[in-house]
C-alpha cells in the first residue's frame, strides 16, 4: 500500500515549493531529492505565487519566520487554496513567541491545510492546549510514549477535527490523525531527535508524498512517517563508534534514497486506533 505511493513519488517526481528556514534548508532539499522529488525554495514576496501556481505541493515552515517570510507564506498559502494545490504546515517553536503564535493564528484563520506535522509541544500549542514548548523540541512532558497513548491518540483525533486537516505529532511513537481513524507508527531512534532538521524533513517527506498523491493525504503522510522512521533506524545501524550527529544526518538521506518500494511495505510497523 505505502510502496504504490512512494512508486508514484518517484515516477511523478512533484516539484516541491518550501518557505522555510534557514538552519535546515540544505537538508530539506536533499531529503525531498532522495524521496524522488523536485525541491524549490523561494520566499521573495514577488515570486512566491508564481512558484507556487507551477508546484504541486507548498510546504510552509516556520522554524526562522520573519516578516517578510510571513507575508509570503500567506501570499503563497492563497495561491495553492485557490488552485487546489496541498498546503503543508511545520509549525517549527510553536507556543515558544507570541510572533510565532501570532503568525499561526493568521495562517489557520486564512489557510486550508492539508496536514500539520509537529511535536507533540508544537501540536498542543496550536490548539492552546497548555504547551510548554522548549524552544524547538519537544518538552519531555509532552513526549508520547507507550504508558500515554491512549490520551495521545484521542488528542490526535480532536486536534485533526480542531484544525480540519491531516495532523501528525512526531515522536517515539508518531500518530497521524485525519479525525476519525489514528495510525500509530513505530520505529525511529532517540538519537534522531539529536540531528537538527529530523523534524524538517520529515514535514518535507509528507508534502512530497502528498503531492504525489493529493487523493490520499492520510495514507500518505502515513508512508512518509513510516519512511523516515525505517530509515532512521537503518541509518543508526550504520554508525560506526567515531560517527556522531553530522555522519547520522546523512546516512538518514542516504537511506531514504535508497529505500526500495518493496522495503517500505515490508518493513512500515504500524497499528491503527
Ligand atoms: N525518541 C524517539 N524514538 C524514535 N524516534 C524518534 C524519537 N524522537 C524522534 N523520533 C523520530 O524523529 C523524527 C522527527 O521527529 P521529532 O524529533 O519529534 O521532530 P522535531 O525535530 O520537529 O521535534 C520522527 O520521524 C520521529 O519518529
Ligand atoms: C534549531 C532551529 N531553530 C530554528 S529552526 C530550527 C531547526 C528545527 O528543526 P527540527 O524541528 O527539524 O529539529
Ligand atoms: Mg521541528
Amino acid at each position: 500500500m505505502f510502496g504504490e505511493l512512494l512508486e508514484n513519488v518517484r515516477r511523478n517526481v512533484p516539484l516541491v515549493h518550501n518557505i522555510t528556514n534557514y538552519v535546515t534548508v540544505n537538508d530539506v532539499a536533499n531529503i525531498i531529492l532522495a524521496v524522488g522529488g523536485s525541491p524549490i525554495m523561494a520566499d521573495d514576496e514577488r515570486e512566491v505565487a508564481e512558484i507556487t501556481s507551477k508546484s504541486r505541493a507548498l510546504y510552509l515552515n516556520l522554524g526562522t519566520l520573519n516578516t517578510r517570510t510571513i507575508k509570503s507564506m500567506l501570499i503563497a498559502a492563497e495561491e495553492a487554496n485557490k488552485n487546489n494545490i496541498p498546503v503543508i504546515l511545520d509549525p517549527v517553536g510553536a507556543g515558544f513567541s507570541k510572533l510565532r503564535d501570532e503568525a499561526i493564528d493568521q495562517l489557520l484563520g486564512q489557510v486550508k491545510f492539508s496536514a500539520i506535522r509537529g511535536n507533540m509541544s508544537e501540536i498542543k500549542a496550536l490548539l492552546k492546549k497548555g504547551s510548554q514548548a522548549k524552544g524547538v523540541d519537544v518538552q519531555v512532558s509532552d513526549q508520547i510514549g507507550q504508558d500515554n497513548l491512549k490520551s495521545c491518540v484521542e488528542f490526535a483525533k480532536q486536534a485533526a477535527r480542531a484544525l480540519q486537516c491531516v495532523i501528525a505529532i512526531s515522536g517515539p511513537i508518531d500518530i497521524v490523525s485525519d479525525g476519525e481513524v489514528a495510525y500509530c507508527v513505530y520505529g525511529g531512534d532517540k538519537l534522531m531527535s539529536r540531528i537538527t532538521g529530523t523534524g524538517c524533513q520529515l514535514t518535507a517527506m509528507i508534502a512530497t508524498f502528498i503531492g504525489a498523491n493529493p487523493r490520499k493525504v492520510l495514507l500518505a503522510s502515513v508512508a512518509a512517517i513510516a519512511m523516515i522512521d525505517i530509515c532512521g533506524e537503518q541509518g543508526v545501524r550504520r554508525m560506526t563508534d567515531l560517527d556522531g550527529n553530522a555522519s547520522l544526518r546523512n546516512y538518514i538521506i542516504d537511506a531514504v534514497f535508497n529505500l526500495t518500494e518493496t522495503e517500505l511495505d515490508k518493513e512500515a510497523r504500524y497499528e491503527t486506533k
